[in-house]
């Protein structure tokens, strides 16, 4: 029972809190240099070079930068979804501009976000995608990945399910955050694969 000391969700607790300390040692300058990397790295995966929809997200502090992999992706053509977070943490989507099409966002208890000032497409607009590249905090190499604990992933890979879409699954982390075992419940839908500054790694 999950509600019970130990279970699934305590495991994920603590596991966010451990992997949030290191993220928060984190200089401006390692943030950049692994976003460069990362999008290096993301460029070279086959589904995102051949990708006409990709959704991703704008990294926000110490989150690995995605900034550089987006403007790439917009500058070869692809179309760029991006997340507004809705009541609830169900996400809208929006089209990817160029930087100054993004507004800060301040949620309420949630960390400033970087969402689409454009047209609003609605939370079934995600299953355009050919690849979804997801936040995370920790990946297992099962590909059950840690989010922060909204549960707006879940509700979009839940989404893609009933759609019956079947994008590639990316999630984008930190070298570190590759790790033994990431505790799971039964909503948890694991990822296809993970950029790291260093490579891919992809999950059977
Ligand atoms: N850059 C970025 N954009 C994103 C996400 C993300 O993780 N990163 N999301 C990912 O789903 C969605 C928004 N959901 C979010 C969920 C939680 C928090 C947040 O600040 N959580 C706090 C803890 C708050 C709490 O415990 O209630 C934190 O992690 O410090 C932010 C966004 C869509 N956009
Ligand atoms: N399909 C869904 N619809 C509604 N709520 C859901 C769904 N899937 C999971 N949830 C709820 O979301 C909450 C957070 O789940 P979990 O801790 O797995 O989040 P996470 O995977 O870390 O976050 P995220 O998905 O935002 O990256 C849980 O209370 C869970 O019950």
């Amino acid at each position: 029972m999950s509600h019970l000391k130990g279970g699934p969700e305590s495991g994920k607790r603590m596991l966010r809190r451990e992997l949030l300390a290191v993220r928060n040692t984190l200089t401006t300058d390692d943030v950049r240099e692994a976003g460069s990397a990362l999008a290096e790295r993301a460029l070279e995966l086959p589904e995102l070079a051949h990708a006409r929809t990709v959704a991703a997200y704008v990294s926000v502090g110490s989150e690995p930068g995605t900034l550089a992999l987006l403007d790439a992706l917009r500058a070869q053509g692809v179309r760029v979804l991006l997340p507004a977070l809705l009541p609830g943490n169900d996400l809208d989507w929006g089209a990817y501009a160029g930087e100054g099409s993004l507004a800060r966002v301040q949620h309420a208890g949630r960390m400033a976000l970087f969402e689409p000032v454009g047209e609003r497409l609605g939370p079934d607009a995600v299953t355009d995608a050919d690849v979804v590249l997801l936040p995370g905090l920790a990946v297992d190499g099962r590909g059950m990945r840690l989010g922060r604990g909204g549960g707006s992933y879940d509700r979009v890979l839940a989404r893609l399910a009933h759609a019956g879409a079947r994008p590639s699954l990316v999630v984008l982390l930190y070298d570190t955050e590759v790790v033994e075992h990431v505790p799971e419940e039964a909503h948890d839908r694991p990822v296809h694969a993970v950029v790291t500054p260093s490579g891919v790694r992809r999950f059977t």
